[in-house]
């Protein structure tokens, strides 16, 4: 959710990625729990659309190495009142008795959960919610020592685990906590959240530094309450008074608070949620944002003229797919924001190099017949360690872009290049290697003068070369995925296909055509779309290329090559098997 400042967020959750922990559970056990009791509260929670019959299980171990949850059934969308009353009726009495504004929202109630629209026409600044600052879930000085006490053993990065804790002590009051209201229209699940998959669906995702993050929030689930909450049951230390949290309870609770909470003091503040304000959905193109308000208040304004009806949407920030689905459930195909991350080592850029046709960089081995790259001469180590790429303090993650549509309309009719499929730091460290001496920087060094898409390098061989490089990282990125786009489309419309089927035939299926589970076509949506991403970044790298190379060939002719040529020109086909061997993705 719009989280202030999100670049904060992204930096955090980056570095999370980057971190290397292993745990590796050999045996796979099954544990099924029936949601209604969840070991938390007896049966105690009233959350919306909460059924007995709902089940969440918790696999350990074989596909993920930690836990993986997973509500059976649709989640979300239910509600706390009856179903004659307005949705979340109760909700708005509770936040309008204690001094807030609700007038310029309805609540929205559909198969997908909760929204917010215009109550009426209203101008662009109107105040949409006024929300007091006591109605804010957060932890403050206030709190329960014993809980404040837990929380410090949260690490930073993990903020949102530390909300969690004190949504899981509110849940665990019940009626008698005063964010009853708020608690009871809580979803039951959020549907998507990648922490809920089973191990089938996480591996369907084929992304790494997806997979790696979602098995790392999973065992620090587990290990926090098997070796941290376990032993306080029952002591005077534990603020949930004996009650059983275990990890599906705490994983709730942190979907809960990833999917919808505000960094509203800023990083390293408490994050807040924020009732009903928190039920408007997300687009790049909100229509309203959130505010501080007099008095700690927080406001949801209209950034244009609104019209009754009309759906509120505000923006999350300029999140990723990855993000978005790790903390949000959902994905947005085509998202401006997305990236496929690369771990940037030579070994890979000389596999990129090899696919792409173009020459090795550095000096001679001295054993020829060594797999060890040769060193690379001092003035590109110097590049690389100002690129932070090399060096003690190397951050090696890089990322292939999407370029929008207008940035590729606009260099296609210009002739230029107007935005780059390689993130700065990368294009840099893709000249610095393809240079043939430093001369050929003309003094340039640094991400922000040799990374620029339209400024290349002086000499047209090596700016071919590191473009060429670049085509080569895209196809290695690419193969690293099983199938291709067009193998994903036809296993979406193969599993609607046998869903339609199934439905004919009242619920049997045919063997050779599994209709996929929502969890599984989300994961084929997002790996697909990240596909999609490395293939416009080829096209538009190759379109480049035949530009620079026509300008500088005397005959005009061009001549370009890059790697995955055919893939590049629209076919989506599959590329080149790389030469990389399982290099390329970010790992943790
Ligand atoms: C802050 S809540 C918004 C209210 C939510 N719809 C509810 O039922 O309470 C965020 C969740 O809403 C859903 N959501 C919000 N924006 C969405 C979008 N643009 N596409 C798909 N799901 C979205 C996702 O499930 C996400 O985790």
């Amino acid at each position: 959710m719009h989280r202030l400042p999100c670049t904060r967020v992204r930096i955090i959750l980056k570095a999370l990625l980057h971190s290397r922990e292993a745990t590796r559970l050999e045996a796979r056990q099954l544990v099924t729990v029936p949601l209604a009791a969840m070991q938390i509260s007896g049966g105690r929670f009233a959350v919306r659309n909460a059924s007995p019959t709902r089940m969440v299980r918790l696999f350990l171990g074989a596909h993920a190495p930690g836990l993986c949850a997973s509500v059976t059934a649709a989640s979300s969308s239910g509600g706390g009142s009856a179903a004659t009353a307005a949705p979340a009726a109760d909700l708005v009495s509770w936040v309008q008795e204690a001094g807030g504004s609700t007038a310029g929202v309805v609540v929205r109630r559909d198969e997908s959960g909760f929204g917010l629209a215009a109550a009426q026409d209203c101008g662009p600044g109107a105040t949409l919610i006024s929300l007091p600052q006591r109605c804010h879930l957060t932890y403050d000085g206030s709190t329960d020592p014993r809980l404040l006490a837990l929380i410090d053993q949260v690490p930073a990065e993990l903020w949102g685990a530390k909300l969690a804790l004190q949504v899981v002590a509110h849940r665990l009051l019940g009626q008698a906590s005063p964010y009853a209201a708020y608690v009871n229209n809580l979803p039951m699940g959020v549907a998507g959240l990648p922490i809920f998959f089973n191990g089938e669906a996480l591996g369907t995702l084929q992304y790494p530094p997806v997979t790696e993050q979602v098995k790392k929030r999973c065992r620090w689930l587990l290990s926090f309450t098997q070796q941290v909450l376990g032993p306080l049951r029952g002591t005077d230390r534990d603020p949930f008074e004996g009650a059983e949290v275990d990890a599906n309870a705490l994983g709730w609770a942190l979907a809960v608070v990833t999917s919808r909470a505000f960094r509203t003091r800023g990083p390293g503040q408490p994050a807040s949620l924020l009732p009903l304000v928190d039920m408007s959905n997300h687009s790049f193109e909100p229509n309203a944002k959130v505010v501080p308000g007099p008095g700690g208040s927080m406001h949801m304004v209209a950034l244009r003229e609104l019209h009754a009806g009309e759906d509120v949407l505000i923006s999350y920030g300029g999140l990723s797919n990855d993000f978005l689905l790790l903390d949000y459930g959902f994905l947005v195909p085509g998202n401006l924001y997305d990236t496929v991350q690369l771990r940037f080592d030579r070994g890979l850029i000389e596999a990129a190099k090899a696919v792409a046709g173009v020459g090795s960089t550095g000096g001679q081995a001295d054993d020829p017949t060594s797999d060890e790259l040769p060193p690379l001469p001092a003035w590109q180590q110097r590049e690389l360690a100002a690129l932070q790429l090399a060096g003690p303090d190397a951050n090696t993650e890089v990322n292939i872009r999407r370029v929008s549509a207008q940035g590729q309309a606009a260099e296609a009719a210009a002739g230029a290049a107007a935005g780059s499929p390689a993130d700065a730091r990368l294009l840099a460290a893709l000249r610095v290697l393809c240079a043939p001496s430093e001369a050929a920087l003309c003094g340039r060094s640094g991400a922000e003068r040799l990374g620029r898409w339209d400024a290349p390098l002086a000499a047209p061989a090596a700016e071919l070369a590191a473009l060429r490089t670049l085509t080569g990282l895209c196809a290695i990125a690419l193969s690293q995925f099983k199938g291709t786009v067009e193998e994903d489309i036809a296993l979406l419309a193969a599993s609607k296909a046998a869903g339609q089927q199934a439905q004919q035939q009242g619920g049997e299926q045919q063997e050779q055509q599994r209709q996929l589970t929502p969890d599984e076509e989300l994961a084929v949506r997002f790996r697909m779309d990240k596909k999609e991403l490395l293939l416009e970044a080829l096209a538009i790298t190759s379109r480049r290329i035949k530009q620079l190379a026509a300008a500088a060939s005397p005959s005009g002719s061009g001549g370009g090559k890059a790697a995955g040529g055919k893939a590049a020109g629209g076919s989506k086909g599959k590329v080149p098997a790389s030469k990389g061997g399982g290099r390329g993705f970010a790992k943790p």
